[in-house]
């Protein structure tokens, strides 16, 4: 079967990336966003004619008809259901795009399959009842994952929800749960073949990636701090390196044992009460975590953690900033590429 693929939220074109990795035949047939600097770094990959700087919401029945779309995949905006934010779900303006295509889905007889991905939350929304209904009144069959990295062996702890559908045949996988792990494998709490930390590095990494001394004096102990052996890395967010707490994992080339040395000797200044006020006792602090040569991971890397292929690349306009704003919007190529495989057999 040739799939002719709608990428809607298209982003940087995590979704593109995964129908790769799925090796499936046919292409992606349009990709829209509002965000001119993702789409700037979609047609660097992909070509320019690829990437439509458009709004969901003015998306017309007759034009996704009329590109003869059978595929859909979208990851729409998560801020209405993140943990952090307000949960103003359906009343948030933007939900709006994912309500009208739940509006638009039953009208597209063109469309077979459908992915999407959201943050884990969504499950218990509104809109995914909304999209549910949209699907069953389309003749979908559907499933409901929530699933991470980790248990594809990558290193990068991403809980994502994801819903597959398909007209046509159902899935042979009991419908009446969210599945925590891929159907048809056995979780695995010992995840032995893991990668290390190690194989997703860049060498000669320059300066510019130090931790800067304001934040290691003030921050360093709500960092999540990752060693080279470790197999392991908290989910990275569009505030990576802008905020410190909660937003991804910092790293250090140090083995476990030599840094545990340097922060017991950190502690024991904290510990003595005359040291806040010590402009050397601070200093010697700072010096003390400066040992350490923590880091944050490049955007190189976190694209590795996020399975993007080495192909991918960023124009050279793009900032840092932008880069991670990006990727921490983007999802995990590898784990929607195994359910675009689930999907389609
Ligand atoms: C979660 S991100 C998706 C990222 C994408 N899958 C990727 O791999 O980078 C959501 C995207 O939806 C876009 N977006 C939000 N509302 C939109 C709308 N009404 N129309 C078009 N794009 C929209 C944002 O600009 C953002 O890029």
């Amino acid at each position: 079967m040739d799939y002719r693929v709608l990428e809607l939220f298209s982003g940087i074109g995590g979704m593109h990336y995964a129908f790769k990795y799925a090796q499936l035949s046919g292409e992606v047939v349009a990709a829209m966003d509002v965000n001119t600097v993702a789409n700037a770094v979609y047609a660097h990959n992909y070509g320019a004619t690829s990437v439509k700087t458009r709004n969901i919401q003015s998306l017309a029945e007759k034009e996704i008809t009329k590109l003869n779309a059978n595929m859909l995949l979208m990851s729409p905006p998560c801020q209405p259901h993140t943990r952090q934010g307000l949960q103003r779900d359906v009343e948030d303006k933007r939900s709006c795009a994912l309500s009208h295509l739940c509006l638009l889905i039953p009208q597209c007889d063109t469309l077979e399959y459908v992915l999407m991905e959201n943050v884990k939350g969504f499950e218990v929304s509104q809109a995914r009842q909304q999209f549910i209904e949209a699907l069953n009144k389309a003749a979908f069959h559907w499933r409901e994952l929530i699933l991470t990295p980790t248990q594809f062996n990558v290193p990068n702890t991403r809980h994502r929800y994801y819903c597959i559908a398909r007209r046509g045949k159902d899935f042979d996988f009991d419908g009446e749960k969210i599945w925590e792990h891929m159907p048809g494998t056995k979780p695995d709490p010992d995840q032995q073949s893991m990668c290390k930390i190690s194989t997703i590095l860049e060498s000669d990494v320059p300066d510019d990636f130090l931790v800067p001394d304001d934040v290691l004096s003030k921050r360093v102990l709500v960092m999540d701090i990752i060693h080279p052996s470790q197999c392991r890395s908290m989910c990275f967010t569009k505030g990576y390196t802008h905020y410190t707490e909660g937003t991804g994992s910092v790293f250090t080339p140090l083995s476990e044992a030599e840094s545990h040395r340097i922060f017991e000797a950190v502690k024991q200044i904290d510990m003595d009460p005359n040291s806040k006020d010590s402009e050397e006792a601070q200093q010697r602090r700072l010096e003390l975590l400066r040992q350490v040569k923590l880091r944050y991971f490049t955007p190189r890397e976190v694209a590795r953690l996020m399975s993007f292929p080495e192909e991918f690349e960023f124009p050279t306009e793009t900032t840092n900033r932008q880069k991670y704003r990006l990727l921490g919007n983007s999802i995990n190529v590898c784990v929607v590429g195994e359910l675009l495989k689930l999907l389609t057999t």
